[in-house]
């Protein structure tokens, strides 16, 4: 907190910022911090993206000039530090009731796929700072979403009636990719409070989003920023471990295997000398049993600054589908506690038929680990690709029953969502598991 209190009164320097009154510059000097519909259009602005669907193939076109923008080697980009890509916004729910409608839920809170949309635009915003030419106004960048590394929520609940602020800036960056924090608050009895923290990375791409293209370096300034830098760092390492040890690519480990056989042998009938007759323990549920699916046509409604399905939307209606799977599989109200490795592998087509499936992987306690699997299928050609899975855990209130895999391949999916539970909840917890 004291770092982003620095970093705040040092972005009345942030050049970027202050000419295009995007944050703490002259809009905030007189008070007013700028809003989700100014990001939006700041960002549209930055890469030249059109507003008519029409114009999309032309301003592609145009944008291909941009080619020759692009540096051709890192170390020739001017470096960069932390306060630089600092910005501060507003979702003024308390001071501007009109906008209060969209957020909703039917519980009277704020809607937690809305507030992923809303982190979405501003982390890739943030990285549009971080990357700003002091000569142009329009960036030969395409900056997507990579991974939202992790989210944590320190509060349940978010207020529909009452201002919601959200900072955030680049924290680490390696070649081509920016890593994002993001942190929410919401004012209550007149100071802010935090909600959540959230770490995304963020690629950058030629005009074309064809090809990577080389990014600012970071240099941190300072103790604190040196921390967050290194802390970047590991995390990059942590990921690269957790891919290696993918259960899609390496055995589970002794006392995962020990686990999986646990769980069959409870569930073999006694009275049959057989592998085959399984039977459904007490409390519990095949995993086969919990799951959901969803379909959307992708219009062009949705679509990015990139003209490609925009990211916030995609993890929004998964988020909505694993929070009615977690609802319908817990029997009450599921509150969401984290989420973390959500990897938006390839880019989803205007136009292409987005498949969503959910299903409950892992319960423990009052904790519901879902696993969403989301696929495109081009109408035409019914060719089929995985564009993300996304993990989510949510808590419900009261205790809820043991999930039990059938097969092998439902046995991984278990282990996987033990793993995304141990180290979201678990290891903020504690590991002795005051879960
Ligand atoms: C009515 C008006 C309408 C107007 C129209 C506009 C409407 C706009 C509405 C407002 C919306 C605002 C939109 C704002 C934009 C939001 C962003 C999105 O939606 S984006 C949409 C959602 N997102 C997408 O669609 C993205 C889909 N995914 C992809 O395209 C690719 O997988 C990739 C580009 C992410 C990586 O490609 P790949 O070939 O693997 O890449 P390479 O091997 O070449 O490595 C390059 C660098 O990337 C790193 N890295 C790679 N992976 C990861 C990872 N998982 N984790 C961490 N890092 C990762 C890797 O380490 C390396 O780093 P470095 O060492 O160089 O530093």
């Amino acid at each position: 907190m004291r770092l982003l209190l620095r970093l705040r009164v040092a972005c009345h320097t942030t050049l970027f910022i202050s000419r295009s009154l995007m944050t703490t510059g002259a809009s905030h000097s007189k008070g007013r911090l700028p809003d989700m519909t100014e990001v939006r259009d700041r960002l549209r602005a930055i890469v030249g993206a059109s507003t008519n669907w029409s114009d999309h193939v032309q301003v592609m076109e145009e944008r291909k000039s941009l080619q020759s923008l692009l540096a051709s080697k890192q170390e020739v980009l001017p470096p960069r530090k932390m306060k630089d890509s600092y910005i501060e916004v507003m979702l003024p729910l308390g001071s501007q009731p009109q906008i209060r409608e969209k957020y909703l839920n039917v519980y009277n809170n704020v809607r937690f796929g809305r507030i992923l949309e809303d982190l979405d635009s501003l982390g890739v915003l943030i990285c549009y700072t971080h990357t700003k030419s002091e000569l142009r106004q329009t960036s030969p960048l395409s900056i997507v979403t990579a991974l939202v590394d992790k989210i944590d929520l320190r509060k349940h609940l978010i207020y529909p009636d009452s201002d919601i602020k959200i900072t955030g800036h680049v924290s680490w960056v390696g070649k081509t990719s920016m890593e994002v924090k993001m942190h929410m608050l919401q004012l209550h009895d007149g100071a802010f409070s935090p909600v959540l923290d959230a770490t995304f990375v963020m690629v950058a791409r030629d005009p074309e989003n064809k090809r990577p293209a080389f990014v600012n370096p970071l240099i941190p300034d300072g103790p604190e920023e040196e921390n967050l830098f290194k802390q970047g760092e590991l995390n990059k390492t942590r990921r690269v471990d957790f891919s290696t040890a993918s259960l899609l690519k390496t055995a589970p480990t002794a006392d995962e295997r020990q686990v999986v056989h646990d769980m069959f042998l409870n569930t073999l009938d006694q009275r049959t000398v057989s592998f085959r007759s399984r039977i459904l323990p007490p409390n519990s549920v095949w995993m086969e049993d919990t799951k959901l699916k969803g379909l959307e046509i992708c219009h062009p409604q949705e679509r990015n600054i990139f003209n490609r399905i925009f990211g916030g939307f995609l993890m929004r209606k998964a988020y909505e589908l694993g929070w009615a799977t977690a609802c319908s599989f817990g029997g009450s109200r599921p509150y969401v506690v984290a989420v973390d490795d959500i990897m938006f592998q390839r880019p989803v087509e205007i136009g292409s038929l987005l498949f969503l499936s959910a299903q409950v992987c892992y319960t423990e306690s009052k904790y519901i680990q879902v696993r969403v699997h989301s696929e495109v299928s081009d109408p035409i050609t019914r060719e089929h690709h995985t564009t993300n899975i996304f993990h989510f855990t949510f808590m419900s209130d009261k205790e809820v029953l043991h999930i039990v895999p059938q097969t092998y391949g439902e046995s991984m999916l278990y282990l996987d969502g033990k793993r995304h539970f141990d180290a979201t909840v678990k290891s903020r917890n504690g590991q002795n598991g005051s879960v």
